[in-house]
């Protein structure tokens, strides 16, 4: 199969990844950014001729005008698909632009250069099939299912509300948090600011149109923000207005609705027990495939030079067992088996 990949920036480039892992071949065009030689052509007429399928990785406002280029080069046998974080309006340009002459379907994989690089899992992709093209979902789901990817089929609009309650909102806090000078610079912070953390540090890696995509490209979002804030202010006017005592009868709306779920701390040893193990077999299964990259891309080395790495990695695991509380020598051994689980590609131990 012979990808055409439109646009190589940070999205765009992950995937080229990808699509390299998984024994994908494509090509790619970009006038603004730099391409491995071997993927690179410097034409939009040379990047589509003889693709099956043509994945638009622009930023949603120039969506519409990418595909206008890309229009007079394509033929009914592609299939064009974007990867933007909103929908209905990508999809609107590709009804216009493509109507019902090109094949053409809109998705959004819902990860990024980050969760692939920390080889996350899973990969979901939400796909909205259209009426006009209906094939083009299945062409889609076979092509991301190569990938690896699971996916989800929801229509254009639902996606767009979904998101607006949780990429955006979650945007929308971390950039406020930002903005107010709350940021990952902090000598020591609880537990609970981790997952918000990560959600700063994405905000503040991102390319800066994603943001302004999410927040602005979709047509619930701005609603969604107003809920928040309404909500937000609501909270802080009770706040602002409760009695210190504690004993204080007119708790109103700071009570949180109980659920009827036993509270994290009240579950059975075994639960966490089972819950920790399953996190640990996913970082190995995480820290497995980061190896078979490593493995891929860097330089074939001596047997000498493997084994000194390898000494050196183990020591470092030593040293993390020590300070952990942990038996240093058992936390060697069991590296070393981790070590020699089979994690080549084609299926010897290294
Ligand atoms: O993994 C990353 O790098 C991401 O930031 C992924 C992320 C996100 O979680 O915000 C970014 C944009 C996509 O639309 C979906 C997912």
């Amino acid at each position: 199969m012979q990808v055409a990949l439109v646009g190589f920036g940070r999205f765009g480039r992950a995937l080229g990844s990808l699509l390299v892992e998984s024994g994908v071949d494509y090509r790619a065009f970009d006038p603004f950014a730099e391409i491995p030689e071997s993927h690179r052509v410097s034409s939009l007429p040379a990047l589509v001729s003889g693709a099956e399928l043509v994945v638009v990785a622009v930023p949603v406002s120039r969506m519409r005008s990418v595909l206008r280029d890309l229009r007079p080069h394509l033929t009914p046998s592609q299939l064009v698909l974007d990867v933007g974080s909103v929908k209905v309006k990508p999809v609107e340009a590709l009804a216009e632009v493509l109507g019902s002459e090109i094949p053409w379907v809109g998705t959004h994989p819902l990860f990024g250069p980050l969760s692939l690089a920390m080889a996350e899992r899973p990969l979901r992709v939400v796909i909205c099939p259209n009426p006009q093209h209906p094939s083009a979902a299945a062409r889609a789901r076979a092509f991301y299912e190569r990938l690896g990817c699971e996916i989800v089929e929801q229509t254009a609009e639902n996606h767009d509300r979904v998101m607006a309650h949780t990429h955006a909102l979650t945007f929308f806090v971390a950039k406020g948090m930002i903005d107010a000078g709350i940021g990952l610079d902090v000598p020591f912070a609880p537990a609970s600011f981790k997952a918000l953390a990560r959600t700063i540090e994405t905000v503040r890696s991102d390319a800066g149109h994603l943001f302004a995509a999410i927040q602005r490209e979709n047509p619930f979002s701005s609603e969604a923000r107003r809920e928040l804030l309404t909500a937000l202010q609501a909270v802080h006017e009770d706040l602002e207005r409760l009695p210190l005592e504690a004993a204080a009868p007119d708790t109103g709306r700071m009570a949180i609705p109980t659920s009827e779920v036993r509270p994290p701390e009240q579950t059975e040893y075994r639960t966490h027990l089972e819950q920790l193990d399953r996190e640990l077999m996913s970082l190995l299964a995480r820290r497995i495939q980061l190896a078979r990259r490593a493995d891929r891309s860097g330089p074939l080395e001596g047997q000498g030079e493997e084994a000194a790495r390898e000494e050196a990695l183990l020591a470092q695991r030593r040293a993390w067992a020590a300070e952990l509380g942990l038996d240093p020598e058992e936390t060697e051994v069991f590296f070393r088996n981790l070590l020699r689980l089979p994690h080549r590609s084609d299926g010897t131990s290294g």
